[in-house]
């Protein structure tokens, strides 16, 4: 799809729980010295208590989230201002969503296996999303975005990896 040149752009970062959707945005967002916002620090209380309870959201449950995130990404874009966001975006109508805000809306999908991901989730601390059950559903409700959506990456890879592949594949984009 053609867009126009833009001086500014839209990032989502996407993927499951425990692919690295904050650390990987955060270091991004750092190298190309634009803002970063946590999706997670965007959900009604009731979606964390809920997940903190072991039980995962369904579509009803994301979607007054999903609507908070697509405000955000548009404010940015009728600001021509910067950002990388992280969501998990698991479904191609929540990516909808979130490009309603912005059309050109650039995404990279961190991509992995169960076993990589569940090491993640294993050793990270003082989260309240935990459990190898969440996990499966998480992996149950995921539509990868195909080549037409976003840039797929995989997470065996370090965060500083991840970013330059990224950021190079956004130059040949956007050049
Ligand atoms: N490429 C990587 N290599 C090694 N460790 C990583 C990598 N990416 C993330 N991590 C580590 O894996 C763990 C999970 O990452 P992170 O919390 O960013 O995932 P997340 O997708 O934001 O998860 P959630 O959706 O549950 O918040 C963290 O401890 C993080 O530091
Ligand atoms: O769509 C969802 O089910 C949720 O957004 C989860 O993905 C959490 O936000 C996150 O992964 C937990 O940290």
């Amino acid at each position: 799809m053609d867009h126009p040149k833009t001086t500014s752009r839209r990032i989502l970062v996407m993927g499951v729980s425990g692919s690295g959707k904050s650390h990987i945005g955060r270091l991004l967002a750092e190298r190309l010295g634009v803002e970063f916002i946590d999706g997670d620090d965007h959900h009604p209380q009731a979606n964390i208590d809920k997940m903190a309870r072991g039980i995962p959201l369904n579509d009803d449950d994301r979607q007054g989230w999903l609507d908070t995130l697509a405000g955000l990404i548009a404010d940015y874009h009728r600001r021509d201002a910067s950002l990388v966001i992280g969501c998990s975006a698991l479904k191609r109508r929540y990516r909808d969503q979130l490009r309603s805000g912005d059309p050109a809306l650039a995404i990279l999908f961190l991509e992995g296996s169960r076993e990589q991901l569940l090491e993640r989730l294993t050793s990270r601390e003082g989260h309240f999303f935990t459990g190898e059950a969440m996990l499966e559903s998480q992996l149950a409700d995921l539509e990868p975005p195909g080549s037409d959506e976003a840039i797929t990456l995989n997470i065996g890879d370090s965060p500083e990896s991840l970013a330059a592949a990224f950021i190079a594949s956004l130059d040949s984009t956007y050049c």
